[in-house]
């Protein structure tokens, strides 16, 4: 059993060697670190779409492998087609049960009687527990009226403000966008569906629990802990930080990985005042406070970078600016209340001083926190970003890049 190191302020004489003698250990084993990311966040932020994209990334890049417990490379541990197959339906039926719901709402019929009965048959099976699909025949007769709903002029009108629909707290989860074409929702309910990789990726399966994944990057081991972020998960935290640091050894590089879905800027909060954005920073002061996160460094990834810039253009959004005023100029929200103007480095900047502000009534905590704006469900910028990072910590060069 290891103890949580110090990454940040490591003293040579730890090790009972002379600096120089540490110093020569230390260059020559680079290989042998192993770098540990504690990943944490509120739900639906990305966390687990970080880990389908590695995985993703050992299948089609020979530098990039997954690994078992003794670092022996390993094919992916595939949970059964059916099981995914299941989630990714229940996805779909769980989107179009939010649009029947908004378009009730919105006063809007759908264009037939048949229609409207098959939209009932949804919302009951969505009522029920997961497995209510199971009952669901699916059907060419199925296949044919989700197709017809997808189409109707009710429904269409409801996808027009997607982004600000929110019933009872649920809202429509981020990869749905890559799903919501007729020739997808007609594979993803054909007989012979099997799930790509990139369906993984787009899919919404919330985590419980704490699982660990091992990957090398060449030769880098980097090993990722995914815990869930809704909120019965959030209240175990502290148990799932403590189980992390007991797995580590004074060698380690040890970083608390916060992944923040910008896209939260504009979702208020279901009981507070305030956004889950807001929740977030929160978050991250309780998770900072603690004995554990202390002693490491600290990673935010401001992810959905693609969805906070898609809500920025969207005008059913544009009031929502009210919500990053204050991290903006007068001129900078002015132009985009008038005229939709923006520039995306100005938007994201704001969304990150509003963790500077928290970090810096955190006594000393910018100095070892870095960040990143990333687009989960883009592999090639997850690629990219990941090969820096590892490249940067080897080299003891960490990029801060905050504002
Ligand atoms: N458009 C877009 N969608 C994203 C991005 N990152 C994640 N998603 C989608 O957001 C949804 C939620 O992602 P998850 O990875 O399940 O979120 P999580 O943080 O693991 O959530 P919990 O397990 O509940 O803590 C999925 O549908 C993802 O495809 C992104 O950068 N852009
Ligand atoms: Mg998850």
């Amino acid at each position: 059993m290891g103890q949580l190191c110090d990454v940040c302020t490591r003293s040579e004489t730890d090790n009972n060697q002379s600096p120089d003698e540490f110093r020569k250990i230390s260059k020559n084993s680079k290989n042998d670190e192993l770098v540990r990311f504690f990943m944490a966040g509120l739900g639906s932020a990305g966390k687990s779409t970080i880990i389908r994209q590695l995985q993703y990334l050992c299948s089609i890049n020979s530098n990039y492998k997954m690994c078992n417990e003794d670092w022996i490379p390993i094919q992916k541990r595939e949970v059964d087609s059916i099981t995914w197959q299941r989630t990714i339906r229940r996805n779909i039926l769980d989107l179009f049960d939010i649009f029947i719901k908004q378009a009730h709402i919105d006063g809007e019929t759908l264009a037939n009687k048949a229609l409207t009965v098959f939209a009932k048959s949804i919302e009951d099976a969505c009522q029920e527990k997961e497995d209510s699909i199971d009952f669901i025949e699916i059907n060419e007769d199925f296949r044919r009226k989700l197709i017809e709903l997808f189409n109707d002029n009710a429904i269409k009108n409801v996808l027009k403000k997607k982004n600000k629909i929110s019933i009872d707290g649920k809202t429509i989860f981020d990869g749905c966008d890559y799903f919501l074409t007729e020739e997808k929702i007609r594979e993803i309910f054909s007989d012979d569906y099997e799930p790509s990789d990139k369906d993984k990726v787009h899919s919404r399966n919330p985590t419980v629990d704490m699982h660990t994944y091992r990957f090398k990057l060449n030769e880098t081991r980097i090993e990722i802990c995914d815990v869930g972020g809704q909120k019965a998960e959030r209240m175990k935290i502290t148990d799932y930080l403590k189980n992390w640091s007991f797995a580590s050894t004074e060698r380690d590089r040890n970083f608390i990985l916060l992944v923040v879905s910008m896209s939260d800027y504009n979702v208020p909060h279901p009981q507070y005042q305030g956004t889950l954005l807001d929740e977030c920073v929160e978050y991250m002061k309780v998770l900072l406070n603690n004995s554990v996160a202390q002693k490491c460094g600290l990673f935010i990834f401001f992810n959905k970078k693609d969805r906070f810039k898609e809500k920025l253009e969207d005008d059913e959004c544009r009031a929502d600016i009210k919500y990053l005023k204050r991290y903006l100029t007068e001129r900078q929200v002015t132009e985009y209340q008038t005229a939709g103007r923006f520039k995306s480095n100005d938007m994201s900047k704001a969304i990150a001083s509003k963790f500077v502000d928290a970090l810096d009534e955190l006594n000393q905590r910018r100095k070892n926190t870095y960040c990143r704006y990333t687009c989960a469900v883009d592999s090639k910028m997850m690629e990219g970003i990941f090969g820096a990072i590892k490249d940067e910590i080897i080299n003891e060069q960490l990029l801060s890049i905050f504002p």
